[in-house]
């Protein structure tokens, strides 16, 4: 029976598939997932330190005459205790005097010989100024990373201040990939005209790809249930296979028959959603199998909605939802009610912007689109400027209209 969309998303929240990790080093880890927590072994700053090239006083005799008694650069090892109307002459990031209380930049002081130095007139000066303090930026044992985060360059920032090295990260998902139907042939090979080229595959051989997945093109099925068979029985040490094609009722549907033979667990069958309702997902031993439709479209969409969470999942991510941003609807729009429906769209920043040549059968339409809204199936109508929930499917945010985009 078809499931609803709150029942899909739950089984996807559910799933526990048994992760393996390796440890690497972290100039290899961006875009993998941390499998172990990580706690700062050192504070930063490791020591209060000058925010400028200047000089270290006792904010007290700021009014002084001040005897310049010793210079210090970053990377000097120093234990240098200002004594009144002293001060010593500092290098951005070196280690401040114990007592020091305030750090005058070199241009707001006039040098009245070679060592002494004054404060310029009017320069107010204010305690602790320009000081970074011990362990302000990081503190001893602050956690840093969390199981499940993804590594990007920031988090890269991180690892490298505190001399880490390698990280424990979970090993990439194995996807196998492949698709069914005797019209289709590989874009690489020669068709007829009553032939069409296979663009699922490649389409999710790519996106697994993008997605941080280890995938494996597993070949082409006929529309014979020993064929598909084959293809599964090769796929087996996948975490996941993902299929498009053969899921309805045709005479040439075989799909779901070659799994069924072959133990196949199922647990989704069918999503009562707009496109994409044949959705088959299930499993054979440790393997997951997804299912998709053979239409374009709506395999592609489906895959978004609910193949970027199970990915999620295989990954290791702690990041098991769809996230949205508000935008409003550029136009009037009108759709059947009764099943809840996702639309694919171009939101320019402001605006959701409908495709409104849609079929599930077509391909040219994720091209044009950067986002999706998932509609209520209570929905019939909803006016201009209607606020949505976007969700980014192919989201750099930048764009080829030149913006003003500074805030005033
Ligand atoms: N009587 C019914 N017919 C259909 C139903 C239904 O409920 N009752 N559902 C429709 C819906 S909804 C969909 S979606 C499709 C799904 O069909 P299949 O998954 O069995 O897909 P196919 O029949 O194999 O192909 C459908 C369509 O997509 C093209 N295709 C297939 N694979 C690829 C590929 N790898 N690359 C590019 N294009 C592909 C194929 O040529 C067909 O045109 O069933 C409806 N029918
Ligand atoms: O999945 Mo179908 O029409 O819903 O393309």
């Amino acid at each position: 029976m078809a499931l609803n969309i709150n029942d899909t998303l739950k089984i996807i929240e559910n799933l526990y598939p048994s992760l393996d990790f390796e440890i690497i080093p972290i100039e290899e880890t961006i875009n993998r997932i941390s499998a172990e927590n990580i706690f700062a072994n050192c504070s930063l700053p490791k020591f209060d330190n000058s925010a400028m090239d200047g000089y270290a006083i006792l904010f007290d005799d700021r009014n002084n005459e001040l005897d310049v008694i010793d210079t210090i650069f970053a990377g000097d090892n120093t234990n240098i205790t200002l004594n009144k109307n002293c001060c010593v002459k500092i290098m951005t990031g070196a280690k401040i005097p114990s007592n020091a209380t305030a750090i005058i930049p070199k241009e707001e002081t006039k040098l009245l010989n070679n060592n002494k130095i004054k404060i310029k007139n009017k320069i107010k000066v204010k305690e602790f100024q320009h000081i970074k303090f011990i362990g302000e930026d990081i503190s001893l044992n602050e956690k840093l990373i969390n199981i499940g985060d993804r590594i990007n360059f920031s988090k890269i920032t991180l690892l490298s201040s505190q001399g880490i090295s390698h990280l424990k990260v979970y090993k990439k998902p194995k996807i196998a990939v492949f698709a069914s139907g005797e019209e289709l042939k590989l874009h690489y090979e020669k068709i007829e005209d009553y032939q069409i080229y296979n663009s699922n595959t490649p389409t999710f051989i790519a996106r697994a790809k993008e997605l941080g997945c280890e995938v494996t093109f597993m070949g082409q099925a006929k529309d014979s249930v020993e064929s598909i068979k084959e293809l599964i029985n090769n796929s087996l040490n996948a975490d996941l296979i993902i299929t498009s094609g053969g899921v309805s009722v045709g005479d040439a549907d075989f799909t779901k028959e070659a799994f069924q033979t072959l133990d196949f667990d199922t647990i989704i069958d069918g999503i009562i959603i707009k496109p994409g309702k044949p959705t088959i997902f299930g499993k054979i031993k440790n393997t997951y199998i997804l299912n998709l439709p053979g239409n374009p479209l709506a395999s592609a969409l489906i895959f978004e909605l609910f193949g970027r969470l199970i990915i999620q999942k295989l990954i290791g991510s702690n990041n098991l939802y769809h996230n949205f941003i508000l935008g409003k609807l550029s136009n009037k729009l009108e759709i059947k009610k009764g099943k809840y429906t996702i639309i694919p769209g171009m939101f320019d920043g402001e605006y959701f912007h409908v495709i409104e040549k849609r079929s599930p059968g077509m391909v040219n339409v994720l091209s044009k689109a950067n986002s999706m809204i998932v509609l209520d199936d209570e929905i019939e109508k909803l006016p201009k400027d209607y606020m949505l929930k976007i969700l980014p499917i192919n989201w750099k945010f930048f764009t080829d209209i030149k913006k003003d985009f500074i805030t005033k």
